[in-house]
Order: structure tokens, then C-alpha cells, then sequence
């Protein structure tokens, strides 16, 4: 079959967003396909495929993520401004309400971060703590605490957003002993139930720099629900107040982040870019994930060129 693509990021965490309203494939055809197109060796190279699926209830559409070694995580907040736009886009909105694997999520477009960036920003709530959402088999929430049975010395705190995140706040991050973690967490070990996305986090000033180790997919230039993530176990942890709109920094760029702790649910919002990078066509066999050759039918190179401005 002949799969049309959009190749976008968000702060760098990069997907191919597919328009799947009208496509009927299994889960397991939809791993495969991520598979391929996520093979950085392979013609498009991604962190994650995304689907625009139809809305259903209250929701004007969904969207999908599957992780670059084929699983499907619950959310991808990066992924869903590049979803936001292209929903936006399909159904002349610029606001909406976005049905996820098992939560729902709202969007709206935002007035752009820098020349030329389109911005979406989403709002995702409550973030959990307790143990069985986060998928931590401890008896408490742990936050800002050593995890019995992790192998770090590190304190973390544990979160849902709701796809489960570990986060430390560091005096300065360590690639590799990041990378190290994350792999331990991704070979399934006994006290994860569906594995962890891991953080390491730096406050600088009233701001913070994240990288992380996502689950499915390896170090990344950027994790959307680690940063929303990281701004609430800041707050959570007393380092900086809730309410209060931070720049949150990564490998791959920034986003504006505000998480509003107990007294506004415990939601976060982040606003941030949703850049299209190029536009193209690839034949697929779903049944085996092989993989024709790519046409670029568009490239959009003053997206581009405006994301590599602002984030000079
Ligand atoms: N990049 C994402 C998160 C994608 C899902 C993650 N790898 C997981 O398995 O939970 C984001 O921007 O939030």
C-alpha cells in the first residue's frame, strides 16, 4: 500500500504523522510499519509514528503514537501538537479536544514562540502519583526518593502523564549514566510493570533542562510528557513554585511549561512548536514492514529554516 506521510518534530523529537482516518490495519501491522519507518539506517528515520485517528465522544479527533520498536504508548506530547496541527488542519479548527490511548488531552493553537514556528499548545491532567498508574511495584508514591531495587543512588520521582516517567533532578546530566538506566529499565525488569521513560533534570534559574531516555525509542532530543513531567516534579518537590510559566530546555530545543499542581487539578500545559518538515509518499507491506522507495512530494523549508532560528 502507498502510506502518505508528514515528516514533523517537536523540539526535535521527530515523527512520521500518517492521516489514519481512513486506513483499517491491525496494531500489529501499525508495529511493523513503525518499525521500518522509524530505522534511522532506513529512508525516513523517526523517534515514533504518529496516527490522526477519527474523534469519538466528546472529541473532535485522536491520536495515536507508536514507539520506534513497534509498542503504543498512552500519550506523546510532542507528538500531539504535530497531531493538533494536522487535526486543525483537516477540520478548519484551531482548538480541540484529542482522544489518546486511554486518556484525552485538549489542544488549541498559540501565538507562535518565534517567527514563523507554528505553536499549539496542550493541556494534559491530572499527572498521578500513585504507584499503580506510574507502574512502579513500590507500596508509596516515591517522590524525590531513592527507589529500593533501581540501581541508582539517584533520588527520583515518579509520575503519570499518564505513560510513566522517572525523574531526578541533577546538578549536572550524565549521558551515559542516563543511558544506562534506561536500558535497565527497558529490559522489563520485575519493578516496572510496563517498563519507564527516565530523566535526568537541571534547574537553571526558574527554568529547567531535561533529557531523556524514553521508553521504545532510546535517548531523544526531547520528550514532551518528561518535560510536562519534570515542570510538575519541580513544583511536587518544592525546587520551583506551581503556577508559574518556565522555559523548559532540551537537546532538541524549548517549550513553555506552566503545571498548576493541586490547586489547578493537577494539570500542565505546555506550549510549543509543531514543525512540518516535508511532505511525502512510501510503499509499505504492512504484513512484513518492507519498504519501497520515499518520494518528497513537498519540502518545507521555511519551517525549517524558522525552528533552526529560533532555536539559535
Ligand atoms: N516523545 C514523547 C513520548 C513518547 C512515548 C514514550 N516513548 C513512552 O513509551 O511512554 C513525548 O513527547 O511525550
Amino acid at each position: 500500500m502507498e502510506l502518505r506521510l508528514t515528516k514533523c518534530h517537536g523540539s526535535g523529537n521527530d515523527f512520521a504523522l500518517i492521516d489514519a482516518r481512513d486506513l483499517q490495519l491491525d496494531d500489529a501491522s501499525w508495529g511493523r510499519i513503525a518499525r521500518t519507518l522509524c530505522d534511522r539506517a532506513g529512508p525516513v528515520g523517526s523517534d515514533g509514528i504518529l496516527l490522526l485517528t477519527e474523534g469519538k465522544d466528546s472529541a473532535d479527533f485522536g491520536m495515536r503514537i507508536i514507539n520506534a520498536d513497534g509498542s503504543e504508548p498512552e500519550t506523546c506530547l510532542n507528538g500531539l501538537r504535530c497531531a493538533a496541527r494536522a487535526g486543525f488542519e483537516a477540520l478548519g479548527i484551531d482548538a480541540a479536544r484529542v482522544r489518546l490511548k486511554t486518556s484525552d488531552a485538549q489542544v488549541a493553537r498559540e501565538a507562535s514562540l518565534a517567527p514563523g514556528v507554528y505553536t499549539v499548545r496542550e493541556t494534559v491532567a491530572p499527572v498521578r502519583t500513585d504507584p499503580a498508574a506510574v507502574g512502579l511495584r513500590v507500596a508509596a508514591p516515591v517522590i524525590d526518593a531513592v527507589i529500593p531495587g533501581l540501581p541508582s543512588d539517584r533520588a527520583f520521582t515518579a509520575l503519570a502523564m499518564p505513560n510513566p516517567h522517572l525523574i531526578a533532578f541533577v546538578d549536572r546530566v550524565d549521558v551515559d549514566a542516563l543511558v544506562a538506566l534506561g536500558a535497565w529499565c527497558e529490559a522489563g525488569p520485575d519493578l516496572l510493570v510496563d517498563r519507564a521513560n527516565v530523566s535526568f533534570v537541571e534547574v537553571r534559574g526558574q527554568d529547567l533542562f531535561v533529557q531523556t531516555f524514553e521508553r521504545g525509542v532510546g535517548l531523544t532530543n526531547a520528550c514532551g510528557t518528561a518535560m510536562a513531567a519534570s515542570a510538575h516534579a519541580a513544583g511536587l518537590t518544592g525546587r520551583l513554585p506551581f503556577g508559574q510559566w518556565l522555559t523548559v530546555f532540551n537537546p532538541g530545543g524549548r517549550v513553555r511549561a506552566c503545571a498548576e499542581g493541586p490547586a489547578g487539578g493537577d494539570a500542565v500545559t505546555i506550549a510549543g512548536n509543531a514543525t512540518f518538515e516535508w511532505d511525502g509518499a512510501i510503499d509499505i507491506d504492512p504484513a512484513t514492514g518492507s519498504a519501497g522507495a520515499l518520494k518528497i512530494v513537498r519540502q518545507r523549508e521555511d519551517e525549517v529554516a524558522a525552528w533552526a532560528a529560533a532555536r539559535a
